[in-house]
């Protein structure tokens, strides 16, 4: 950027010197605002990324551009290409682009924007870019992005061109067809429409393509990474518990896709409708007709042009004011959709139990009252559009008609010709569709904010789990690999979210080799104990000291079986493929589930399939072949009978014979299966301190 926008200060100081010589008015504005560029270039490194982008390309366009109109001025461009020299006006324009951007910047929604859109173009991951018919290339994938935002954007600046040029087609077109001109009309018909209509055609032909391919890779690799930090740390359960931002599925799913669509569409669209409005408006100035300021004899020039102006800044302030609240209504709007589809995923997952307590009736009732949400806040949001409909609609009616009447007595006092007019009439067309945009787009841009908003707060909600888990904000329990034999809390306080203490521990030691049970009345913290050792815990404060290298296996009361085969349910979380058919086997049997042997590459919802029992089973089938050097049980064989749930204490500790067992359970039958013993005991404050006891002391 540094080196661009020493290029820009030097075209523009050529610009400024010429201008002095020639006296020229446009190569002296040429200068002026490439000098503002040229400090906004200079500072433009500080700005996000994403919108480094745009302002890369405007400095290039500038310099590119002012160029060409320099030397046309100074008479060293090819006299055969003067009718494509560019003039001033075109460099002046982009530079007002790039000055633009960078003012942009510091508007907080535009900051909001760039900061959740720029990674993707600075990510330095290796690719292979396909490009068909021009071969295959490998380069990083943020070089690839910023390519096709580059080329998308030039497109679209092109596609302006063209349609400038069809506008003076019309002009040309429509005064040969009033003076009879048969040889200009076929002329101006064959050789400059079709030409140009075909190449407009063309060129909306590659926009879709290379548009859908950068949206939907962009929105591959969104997805990758809210799913990468989502998920790691544990950042989705801290999330949950903290309740910080709800429906993270939606904000990955629904959220990245409308952010991504409507980024592209106001970053690219915005730039095509304001080139458009200036090209256009440059037209419309251009038309001889102008007003005087009534009781004098001063004229303004360009009527066509201010009067174009001031109606469509009128009609968006209109629109902004009548369109404010949609914002907050397509927000609340999104949330309600989403625990809508939420209450139908659980209703989904919970279908058994629900069932058996026949509890339809008021799943129904939830249901209803779920989407009874969305029809209130559907109404409001219906009456809002109506009012904002009704007023762009007339608008655009009116659109139709209005430059016919303000020329209209030029017209017919012989001012200007009919080709002029129809040629007007398409100007303001485009003029008013670029300005109008905002106000066709307000019901987007609402959703859009919306979006952005769920975005950021979904971000700030990881940013803030990641540093609780790093040891930042939050994270008061420490726990450390020591060289220690035994685990050891050497202090553990534990909280409830709210902040209500549950659970005081200091000096306990869980021996290394050994199986120990934990036992304590319900609700007394034991699982909450669990969590914490694990690490996904994160309300409250403490030290503990774990043995170095050594793996930890937490299995639940009710096992997590994930999608897909038997065979990866017992893998889980490892590949599927990681055990041997041997191995496998071999820890079916040993947990009793020989039955379901020749069924484990069928894919099934296992999770509800499986007895509470075999789920059990399963889940200690999975601890014997992942070997794990801690094994912590949460009640998780509760579901066997007493015989059973002996057998597979037996297999556990005779299968990892070198393995540190913690239990917890309610049953007296458990403690012949552990050598010791710690119990929650309750203390003054309300609070549970797990204590260590021999078996005969606990009773
Ligand atoms: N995410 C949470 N939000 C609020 N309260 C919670 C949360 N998780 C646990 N609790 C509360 O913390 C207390 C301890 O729960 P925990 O599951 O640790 O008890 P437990 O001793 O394992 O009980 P049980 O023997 O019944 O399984 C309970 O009162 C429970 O309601």
């Amino acid at each position: 950027m540094r080196l661009l926008s020493f290029a820009v200060a030097a075209l523009a100081v050529i610009a400024l010197v010429v201008s002095q010589q020639s006296g020229s008015a446009g190569i002296l504005g040429l200068g002026v605002v490439g000098v503002l560029l040229a400090f906004a270039t200079f500072r433009a490194t500080t700005i996000p990324f994403f919108l480094k982008i745009f302002s890369g390309i405007f400095g290039t366009e500038y310099v590119l551009f002012g160029a060409g109109t320099l030397m046309a001025q100074i008479g060293l461009w090819p006299t055969a290409w003067q009718a494509v020299a560019p003039p001033a006006s075109l460099a002046t324009t982009v530079a007002v682009f790039g000055i633009l951007i960078y003012l942009v910047s510091f508007v907080p929604v535009v900051q909001r924007i760039a900061r959740i859109a720029s990674p993707y173009f600075e990510s330095s991951e290796p690719q292979i870019a396909n490009l068909g018919p021009f071969g295959r290339y490998r380069m990083r994938l943020g070089t690839f992005a910023v390519a096709l935002v580059v080329f998308l954007i030039v497109l679209n600046q092109a596609q302006v061109g063209i349609s400038l040029r069809i506008n003076f087609f019309y002009r040309d077109f429509n005064n040969a067809l009033q003076e009879k001109n048969a040889p200009v009309f076929w002329e101006q018909l064959v050789n400059v429409f079709c030409v140009w209509a075909a190449i407009s055609v063309i060129s909306y032909l590659i926009e879709t393509v290379a548009q859908s391919v950068l949206l939907i890779r962009w929105r591959e690799w969104m997805a990758a990474e809210y799913n990468r930090r989502w998920l790691g740390n544990g950042n989705h359960y801290r999330i949950s518990l903290a309740g910080t931002a709800d429906n993270p599925d939606q904000r990955i799913s629904e959220d990245t896709r409308s952010f991504l669509n409507q980024t592209y569409s106001f970053s690219l669209t915005l730039i095509t409708q304001v080139s458009t409005l200036v090209s256009f408006s440059i037209v419309l100035w251009s038309i001889p007709v102008a007003i005087t300021v009534p009781g004098t004899d001063i004229v303004i020039p360009g009527f066509i042009f201010w009067a174009t102006l001031v109606y469509a800044a009128l009609a968006t302030w209109v629109t902004h004011l009548i369109g404010k609240p949609l914002i907050a209504l397509e927000f609340e709007q999104e949330r309600r959709e989403a625990n809508f589809r939420f209450a139908l995923a659980r209703l989904r997952e919970y279908s058994e139990q629900i069932a058996l307590m026949r509890g339809e009736g008021a799943e129904r009732r939830h249901l209803s009252e779920t989407f009874g949400g969305i029809v209130d806040n559907f109404y409001r949001l219906l009456w809002r559009k109506l009012k904002l409909t009704t007023f762009t609609l007339s608008y655009n009616q009116a659109n139709v008609v209005i430059p016919y009447v303000l020329l209209a007595p030029y017209y017919f006092g012989g001012q200007i010709a009919f080709g002029v007019l129809t040629q007007v009439a398409s100007a303001f067309g485009r003029v008013e569709t670029a300005m109008s945009f905002f106000i066709n787009s307000y019901q987007s841009i609402a959703s859009y904010l919306a979006s952005i908003n769920r975005l950021t707060t979904f971000e700030q909600a990881i940013a803030k789990a990641d540093a609780q888990a790093a040891g930042g904000e939050g994270a008061a329990i420490d726990i450390t690999e020591k060289p220690v034999k035994d685990a050891t809390i050497e202090t553990l306080a534990l909280n409830l979210p709210n902040g209500q203490p549950i659970v005081q521990a200091s000096d306990l030691a869980l021996p290394a080799g050994r199986a120990t049970l934990m036992i304590g009345p319900s609700g007394s913290g034991k699982s909450t104990l669990f969590r914490a050792l694990a690490g996904i815990w994160p309300f409250g404060e403490g030290k503990v000291a774990t043995p170095q290298g050594q793996r930890m296996l937490v299995l639940p009361q009710r096992p997590y079986l994930p999608q897909g085969s038997l065979r990866a349910a017992l893998a889980y979380p490892s590949e599927p493929d990681v055990f041997s058919d041997a191995e496998i086997h071999a820890a079916m049997e040993k947990v009793k589930l020989g039955h379901l042997t020749g069924r484990l590459d069928e894919v099934d919802l296992w999770g509800q399939r499986l007895s509470g029992g075999e789920q059990q089973r399963l889940a200690v089938a999975r601890a014997l072949l992942a070997k794990p050097d801690w094994l912590f049980l949460d009640e998780a064989t509760a579901s066997l009978d007493e015989k059973l749930e002996g057998e597979i204490y037996e297999v556990i500790r005779r299968e990892l014979p070198q393995a540190s067992i913690v239990s917890i359970g309610h049953r007296s039958t458990l403690r012949a299966m552990h050598d010791e013993l710690i119990a929650m005991e309750k203390n003054a404050d309300g609070t549970f301190s797990p204590r260590a006891k021999s078996m005969a002391e606990a009773g």
